[in-house]
């Protein structure tokens, strides 16, 4: 049996098509995280496999079939616009889906078996297409997705595949040079496999992009966050502080060292579950009392650290507000006890100063602790103290 070898040739297309689906399943399967990529690689797969065996058919029997690869692309579309859905958080109309997919199969059906015509086929089978990716557009336009480049290219070359398959035939009678099966090297059948082929690719690479991002974006944070509290840890405090205190118009800015008071007892008393749960709500109640652009920190165990644009007096009052704010919370412990914190308060005046800021309120929550404990210790008053000779 001899096959034309343009045929063979053709097949790539829908070769490449499962290839990438098979990528985005693999990516699918590595981060478990995108729901949709196996929906996207699902209606790349049936496209592919559609176009496969229209392209290995001989061309008598494209009609006898007609009904059934109609249904693998409209599956195939309508699956391409679940997964889109999916990355929006949108709904792809099931039931629209079924209901379009009904009427289009029914056409094909009569254009295939009772008046046999290919060129209505076609135009019923793109419009149908087109209408079944189109299903979410609307939600999502309204949702305004344009927040970042890959999420408007990625809405925008999805609007652009949708309406481009519903006009395909058109466009494809527009060139001319139509042949009989609609296929071969017809420019229908080229025009549509390129096209196909260049929106698959673009939709594939975007979807990898952004699962690289989002990959990215978890090992950041995983990087820079304290998971428990949600707060920075000791090295992005000071990656997120250096470009703070290098510029000169900002500031002033102050360093609060908060340390939970007998939080050991808290833990051998109650268990770790308590004392975790008693760091959350610190960490809660210190990031409600800052603002924006404050800088809040868990440097380890049950230290804090603030990096606050205020003066001494501000930081203070700020840190007084925690402490009383805390202290007063009887919730926090289970039999209604209070729980303390004490606050060592230095100023800084830019990026060199960091590390002796960081010993010197430290020093002062030493005192504090010393002095007692639940109170606030700053720097100037002790200079002030120290003048006074107290
Ligand atoms: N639950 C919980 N406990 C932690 C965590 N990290 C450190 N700790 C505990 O925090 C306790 C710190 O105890 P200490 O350094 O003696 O401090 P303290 O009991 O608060 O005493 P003072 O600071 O002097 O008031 C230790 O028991 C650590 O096991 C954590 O992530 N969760």
């Amino acid at each position: 049996m001899s096959f034309p070898i343009d045929r063979l040739f053709l097949l790539i297309i829908p070769a490449c098509m499962l290839l990438l689906g098979c990528t985005l399943v693999g990516c699918w399967l590595v981060q478990r995280r995108h729901r949709y990529l196996p929906w996207v690689a699902g209606s790349y797969a049936l496209v592919g496999l559609a176009l496969a065996w229209q392209t290995l058919l001989p061309p008598e029997e494209l009609q006898r079939w007609a009904v059934f690869t109609g249904v693998m692309y409209l599956f195939g579309a309508w699956s391409f616009a679940r997964g889109i859905a999916g990355y929006y958080g949108v709904s792809a109309h099931p039931r629209l889906g079924l209901l379009i997919s009904a009427v289009v199969l029914l056409a094909l059906h009569y254009y295939s078996q009772v008046v046999p015509d290919i060129w209505t086929r076609l135009y019923w089978l793109n419009a149908g297409l087109g209408l079944l990716q189109l299903l979410p557009a609307p939600h999502i336009l309204r949702l305004r997705p344009a927040t970042g480049w890959l999420e408007r290219t990625m809405y925008w070359s999805y609007v652009l595949f949708a309406v481009n398959t519903s006009i395909r035939p058109l466009l494809s009678l527009a060139l001319g040079s139509l042949t009989e099966d609609g296929r071969g090297f017809s420019s229908y059948w080229l025009m549509m496999l390129a096209t196909t082929m260049l929106f698959v690719l673009l939709f594939a690479m975007l979807l990898l992009a952004n699962s690289v991002r989002d990959a990215l974006s978890a090992l950041r944070t995983e990087r820079n966050m304290d998971p428990l509290t949600n707060l920075l840890n000791r090295r992005a405090f000071r990656e997120a502080a250096e470009p703070l205190l290098s510029d000169p118009r900002l500031g002033p800015w102050t360093l609060l060292i908060g340390d939970i008071d007998h939080f050991k007892r808290i833990n051998d008393s109650w268990g770790h579950a308590r004392g975790d749960y008693v760091l959350q709500n610190v960490a809660h109640a210190l990031t409600q009392q800052v603002r924006a652009g404050d800088l809040v920190a868990r440097f380890g165990g049950e230290e804090f650290v603030l990096l606050l644009r205020s003066d001494l007096a501000g930081a203070e009052q700020i840190a007084q507000r925690i402490r009383t704010q805390l202290s007063e919370d009887r919730s926090l412990l289970p039999n209604g006890e209070r729980m303390t914190i004490s606050f060592g308060i230095a100023p800084i005046e830019d990026l060199s100063q960091l590390s002796a800021a960081l010993s010197h309120a430290d020093g002062l929550l030493y005192q504090a602790k010393q002095a007692g404990r639940d109170r606030v210790h700053v720097a100037r008053r002790v200079r002030e103290k120290a003048a006074r000779g107290l």
